[in-house]
């Protein structure tokens, strides 16, 4: 394993941002943290980059003990969350200065600078100064900044955070590309779900401070083994329906079925499982439709159905299914629904709930 955590914890007077911590990064993944803001993602990197100090736990890298060892001497780089980038200092005088200030041999830094320049693409703006940059090519400094360290192992905190779109694509690709030439271990924040999707090999969902799933990211998306990881991974955000019982009948939502685990209190369900129209097998209910959003060859449909929310995920070629304030029949594969545990949030095994669903 790259990076090992075990029984890492971390508060700031009674805030207990991180508790009993145990966490694995292969060595070469790509594997993205993702979790919602405040929930210790960058807490966790700046104790092992070594700008924090934890009130326990171990922590090793490639196999080395580096609870104890000094910043300087981890061997992990590292691009900050909020990167300053000194204003009166070229690219390259930015680019080399964590070198600069571990007083390594100016051939020595001359060189690296060279090599993270040229990863990143930016050597024709070495000699420029911030100012003179555009917001992309600052995030890129800081970037090749962050590569400089001779190592195997990066940490990147949310390096995208607050660039445009269209850039923040291109700026993935290249990240994940990069990661591949250097075939080093990449462990990468963020709290946007979309972004975790489109950059993980390896997902860890954290929350509250502790790893709720950790996985491939397919396996994560598909098979969420906890209330909060389906909640907190997807793009649009998935269900998540109360479960209610009476006279025997149990309802998730708006649909009707015979069967549900005791212990359930909530379904999840995916956008995409939802559809127009009556199937066999499949439980239905009559919704409004709220509001369609086009994403580009999907749609977005948020309906009302008998005072529940539901959103819906659906390939268009162009011609919409359906208009706002339209009265519709949506319909479920029972299987599509995930039960979790009302006590603990765990995923409930619901083989024996949907078989009489299905009846
Ligand atoms: N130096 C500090 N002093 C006091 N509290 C801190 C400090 N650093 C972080 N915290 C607290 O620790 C918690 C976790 O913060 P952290 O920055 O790790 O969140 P995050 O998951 O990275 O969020 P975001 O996605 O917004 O960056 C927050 O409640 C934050 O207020």
């Amino acid at each position: 394993m790259s990076i090992s955590v075990t029984g890492l914890s971390k508060s700031y007077g009674t805030n207990e941002v991180l508790n009993d911590l145990d966490l694995t990064v292969e060595e070469g993944s790509f594997t993205v943290m993702c979790g919602p803001t405040g929930c210790g993602k960058s807490v966790l990197l700046r104790l092992l980059v070594g700008l924090e100090t934890a009130d326990a736990g171990t922590m090793t890298l490639n196999g080395i003990d580096i609870t104890s060892t000094r910043a300087a001497e981890r061997a992990v780089g590292y691009v900050p969350q909020s990167f300053a980038l000194y204003p009166h200092l070229t690219v390259r005088a930015n680019i080399g200065y964590p070198l600069q200030l571990a007083k390594r041999p100016s051939s020595e830094i001359a060189k690296r600078v060279d090599w993270a320049a040229g990863v990143l693409a930016i050597t024709h703006l070495l000699d420029k100064t911030p100012d003179q940059l555009s917001g992309g090519e600052k995030q890129r400094t800081a970037v090749a900044r962050g590569l400089l360290k001779e190592t195997d192992i990066f940490l990147l905190d949310d390096p995208l955070v607050g660039l445009d779109y269209k850039l923040r694509e291109r700026l993935m690709d290249e990240l994940k590309a990069i990661q591949q030439d250097l075939k080093a271990t990449f462990l990468y924040t963020t709290s946007d779900s979309l972004e975790a999707l489109t950059m993980a090999e390896k997902l860890v969902v954290l929350d509250q401070g502790a790893v709720v799933q950790k996985g491939d990211v397919f396996d994560v998306y598909n098979a969420p083994t906890h209330r909060r990881s389906m909640e907190l991974v997807g793009f649009p955000k998935a269900n998540m329906l109360p479960v209610s019982r009476e006279n025997g009948k149990v309802h998730v939502g708006p649909f009707e079925l015979h069967g549900a685990p005791e212990e359930a209190s909530f379904v999840g369900l995916r956008p995409e499982a939802l559809s127009f129209g009556q199937e066999a097998g499949f439980l239905n209910a009559t919704a409004t439709v709220q509001l369609i959003e086009e994403l580009g060859g999907e749609e977005v449909i948020y309906l009302q159905a008998e005072g529940h929310d539901l959103t819906m995920a659906i390939a268009t070629d162009g011609s919409r299914a359906a208009k706002e304030g339209d009265s519709v029949t949506v319909s479920v594969d029972p299987h599509a629904f995930v039960f979790f545990d009302s006590a603990n949030g765990k995923r409930l095994n619901t083989d024996a709930a949907l078989g009489e669903a299905a009846q």
